[in-house]
């Protein structure tokens, strides 16, 4: 069934996009899909996204004249009549299957073609993938509810062309991961996932009756302070330390492993002393720097605030292993009241693992060598997309910060290790650049501020101009989803959670009112005590 929408005014000045006529405006938002037919061939429908739309002024246009021959009598009636709209469609092309993509027939219409509305069975098509493996359902094409056209994204552009989900703060972004995550972990789907949770929105996932094991929640990731080397404490000092601080804190490093392998004696193997436990704590480096006449003040108090980081433990860590469950979505807690430097070092340190752990996996896989008794050990044999939350105070445009570093490097240089990115930021303008355009696809939602819009426009180009122009109208929970993990950029309106959303926006009144009134219940019952007890010494008083 075709739904003819208008006519088209001729070929545009490019192949890409012409101008048509319609009176139907309100189905004809931006950002819809319309069609048209090609002359020549049989059933070929080229597909076009409705990029801008003008109000025709009657007095002023050619409109009628230049369509009048090549309309029929109803038509020119209808256009007439309701004056209508001059509407400008991106030419998408062919879509074909077996390409997954748009192919582009060079054949642009001719004055008064017919463009039909595109129905939902043929948006469909071209958003549902034929594979039932590794897709993705994030929603339904906006302004379709009642058919709901479903919107699948590919699993595996993700994990390894690298995601950003970009949008103001309270537009949905970690809904929308959580969506996101819930489908990874489907049965058909399995994907593996490391989350930074860094705001304690994720733990819900892991705590749902029907999902619960596809989580794998890590509420308290340790590192053991005798693993870490000397940029991991440069990552957690405040400001570079010197060379010679960097040099003294390496002996003290060395001093202390010497005594706790106890390994003054030769005949202790160099695979034993990499394997026994080196207990020492923060004191212990600090005490061993004041040992002697060599005191470092200025490096003591670097070390001292270390001191406060309840990730770093004597004992225990967190092994890569239990951070990246096989076929799960491995949610990383932050403690609580973590500060950013400790936050840095998190993420730094367990990220630099993954991506060591999986380069490892890969030259092994290559038949490149075997592993050594400590890659073994620590070693991933499935590919990993890391979220990160906040990704603008990790991978800062401003600062130079080794977690920015190695985010660069995950970005470039992750999809041949099996290691996805996906960046999460409501300050895109904030976020290193590099990282941002090595994200082959991107969920954008409402965005508000001016400067965040232009960047976005900037890197995310499969988006298009058009359906960014749009950001600050979409409203909660709508996105545009766009690049190599959806076959064309398209509106979408975000499904519903299957599990509970950790992160709510409270309810400002109805809390307000809770806390008053338990305020009140508190006073009042004070009041009673006080009450009491003077009645009581009174009575005392009295008796006495
Ligand atoms: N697709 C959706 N459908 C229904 N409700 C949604 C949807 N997306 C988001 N919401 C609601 O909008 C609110 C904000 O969403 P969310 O917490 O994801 O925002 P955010 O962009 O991550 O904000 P912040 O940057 O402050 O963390 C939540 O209360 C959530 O329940």
């Amino acid at each position: 069934m075709k739904d003819l929408t208008g006519w088209a005014l001729g070929p545009g000045r490019t192949e890409e996009s012409f101008d048509f006529v319609t009176t139907e405006i309100e189905k004809l938002k931006v950002g819809e899909f319309v069609y048209y037919e090609p002359d020549d061939r049989d059933d070929t429908k080229i597909l076009c996204r409705i990029q801008e739309r003008d109000r025709i002024v009657a007095d002023e246009s050619d409109v009628p004249q230049t369509l009048e021959p090549h309309v029929d009598a109803d038509g020119m009636e209808t256009l007439t009549t309701n004056r209508g709209y001059r509407v400008t469609a991106k030419v998408l092309g062919v879509y074909d299957e077996d390409m997954g993509g748009f192919r582009n027939l060079r054949s642009s219409p001719h004055i008064g073609q017919e463009v039909y509305y595109a129905h939902d069975e043929l948006l469909a098509e071209i958003l549902t993938p034929s594979e039932r493996q590794g897709v993705l359902h994030m929603g339904h094409v906006l302004n379709r509810e009642d058919a709901d056209v479903k919107v699948f994204v590919d699993m595996d552009e993700v994990a390894t062309k690298h995601l950003s989900v970009l949008a103001s703060t309270g537009a949905g972004k970690s809904y929308t991961v959580g969506v996101l995550l819930e489908e990874t972990v489907k049965p058909g789907n399995r994907g593996t996932s490391v989350v930074f949770d860094i705001h304690g929105e994720y733990f819900t996932l892991a705590e749902d009756d029907e999902y619960g094991d596809r989580f794998n929640l890590i509420e308290e990731p340790r590192i053991k302070i005798s693993n870490l080397d000397l940029d991991d404490f440069q990552v957690a000092f405040a400001e570079d330390a010197t060379n010679v601080q960097r040099e003294r804190l390496r002996e003290v490093l060395d001093d202390l492993d010497i005594d706790d392998t106890t390994a003054s004696s030769s005949s202790v193997s160099a695979e034993y002393q990499d394997n026994v436990r080196r207990d020492y704590s923060v004191a212990d480096i600090i005490d061993r720097l004041s040992e002697g006449n060599r005191v470092d003040d200025n490096l003591a108090w670097r070390l001292g605030l270390l001191e406060d980081f309840v990730s770093l433990d004597p004992e225990t860590e967190t092994s890569v292993q239990e951070l990246c469950e096989p076929g799960k979505c491995n949610i990383i807690e932050f403690p609580t009241g973590a500060e950013e430097l400790e936050r840095n070092l998190i993420l730094w340190y367990f990220t630099k693992q993954i991506m060591e752990s999986r380069k490892e996996a890969v030259r092994v896989q290559r038949g490149r060598g075997g592993f050594d008794a400590k890659a073994r050990e620590r070693h991933i044999d499935v590919p990993v997309t890391i979220f990160i939350e906040e990704a603008h105070n990790f991978a800062p445009i401003d600062r130079e910060l080794k977690t920015r570093d190695l985010l660069q490097e995950i970005a470039r240089e992750g999809r041949k290790f099996g290691v996805g990115l996906c960046v999460i930021s409501q300050r895109p303008s904030r976020l290193d650049e590099d990282v941002l355009s090595q994200c082959n696809s991107s969920i954008i939602m409402k965005v508000r501020n001016g400067v965040d819009q232009e960047t976005i426009a900037r890197s995310v180009e499969a988006a298009g101009e058009d359906l960014l122009r749009d950001l600050p109208g979409l409203t909660t929970g709508q996105a545009i989803l766009a690049g190599d993990f959806i076959n064309t950029p398209v509106l979408t309106k975000i499904r519903l959670r299957e599990t509970e959303h950790g992160g709510m926006t409270p309810d400002v009144a109805k809390e307000s009112i809770k806390a008053y009134k338990e305020a009140q219940k508190r006073k009042k019952k004070k009041r009673e005590r006080a009450k009491k007890k003077a009645k009581k010494s009174r009575d005392k008083g009295r008796g006495d």
